[in-house]
């Protein structure tokens, strides 16, 4: 039996330990700095066993997930990268960011072999084990930073893992484009969601009815604003340049709309609503997935380090568009096999193209 250590049982790492234990069937052994949080999710079958000794936990591992705040986890790694762990050991993580640990595990030898980024794109404003859910992260996107040279055999064997375990759809990225990205989509609503409500709390000191009265909108659109503080102090920290980026386009576009209504410009501000309404109408379900996919093709690949780097470059120059690519389970004869989709019809047919003509063997799923 494969053995899994989880470090950090909270909600992400106790939800990755019930998959793990419940549809993947590894040995689950966690680690946490509270023992009072190893007990309750020992006796509510969230882990098999709890240690609040890391080494106890990873020594004997074959998977090692990090699921601390972000501000933690590279201390953690560092510690890891001191240790007597199986030689074919890999380790990945659940952080909300990116950069940073990939830099962090970059300074290992050992860990650069061993180290794929991982963040799962499902949580809750909840946090700490009892709010861990077996089937959080089903139909989710889990998007993997593994290093250029990072064998596609290493990426496969945790993909799969994780695709039995979490039921998510994985996706390959590299970290910049994943802190800009989530950046946009997660850290800078929280940012607006705190502030809103800070700013409204500031206005209740002095008349109660502003809480009173907040009905459907505010409460929509401030959730998150009961997240974890810690967790999102360590998310910004750690994702400084690209939130300040979005933060300074945000006020802009604030700057616009105030602009709009102090000269009563009508069309602007009507503009304004109609693009958003357009856009969010627009937003795909969760379920079927954000960047759902409608032309797929899959590529037999050598294994070899920087396999999806290469792919993806060379269509990259070639100005096509891949809305998604995975890494499939492996096949008996050992070649890797890249599943690509594209959502124009057109990038997916010059895709198929430039791939033969260099060479690679394409199998279509839409024809
Ligand atoms: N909450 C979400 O929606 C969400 C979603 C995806 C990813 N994440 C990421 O997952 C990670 C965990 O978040 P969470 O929501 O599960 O938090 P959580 O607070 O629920 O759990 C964190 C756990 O780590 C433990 N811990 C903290 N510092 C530790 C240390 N030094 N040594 C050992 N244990 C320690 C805590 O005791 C706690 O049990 C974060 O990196 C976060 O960015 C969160
Ligand atoms: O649903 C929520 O409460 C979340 O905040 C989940 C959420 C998000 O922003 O979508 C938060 C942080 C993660 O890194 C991924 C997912």
């Amino acid at each position: 039996m494969e053995r899994a250590a989880v470090l950090g049982i909270g909600l992400i790492g106790g939800s990755l330990a019930l998959g793990l234990k419940e549809r993947a069937g590894v040995e689950v052994y966690g680690y946490d700095r509270s023992e009072k949080t190893l007990h309750l999710a020992e006796s509510a079958g969230v882990i098999h066993r709890g240690f609040t000794r890391m080494e106890e936990a990873v020594t004997k591992a074959d998977y090692i997930f990090l699921a601390v705040p972000v501000g933690t986890a590279p201390d953690l790694l560092e510690a890891l990268a001191e240790l007597d762990l199986k030689p074919d050991c890999l380790i990945s993580d659940v952080g909300s960011t990116k950069g940073r640990i990939m830099e962090q595990a970059a300074v290992f030898p050992r860990l650069r072999e061993a180290f794929i980024g991982g963040h799962p794109m499902a949580g809750s404003h909840q946090s700490g084990v009892k709010a861990a859910r077996s089937l959080l992260f089903e139909n989710a996107y889990y998007i993997l930073t593994p290093f250029p040279e990072t064998p596609l055999s290493k990426v496969q064997r945790l993909s799969r893992l994780l695709v039995t375990a979490t039921r998510a759809q994985l996706v390959i990225m590299n970290p910049e484009h994943h802190d800009r990205i989530v950046g946009a989509i997660s850290h800078l609503p929280h940012i607006l969601a705190a502030g809103l409500v800070n700013q409204v709390d500031r206005y209740n000191e002095s008349n109660e009815w502003f809480h009173r009265l907040a009905a459907g909108g505010f409460r929509d659109l401030t959730r998150i604003a009961a997240s974890d503080p810690v967790m999102w102090r360590d998310i910004l920290l750690s994702n400084r340049e690209s939130i300040l980026g979005l933060m300074q386009d945000w006020i802009r576009e604030m700057e616009r709309v105030k602009e709009a209504l102090e000269a009563e410009d009508s069309f602007s501000i009507q503009t304004f609503f109609e693009q958003a309404k357009i856009s969010r109408e627009q937003l795909p379900d969760r379920k079927i997935g954000i960047l759902s996919p409608v032309w797929e093709c899959y590529v037999d690949v050598a294994d070899h380090p920087g396999v999806i780097g290469k792919v993806a470059t060379l269509l990259g120059e070639e100005g096509i568009s891949i809305a998604n690519i995975g890494v499939m389970e492996n096949r008996e004869d050992g070649a890797g096999v890249l599943r690509l989709a594209f959502r124009e019809e057109r990038d997916y047919r010059r895709a198929k193209t430039v791939l033969a003509r260099k060479g690679y063997t394409v199998i279509d799923l839409n024809e």
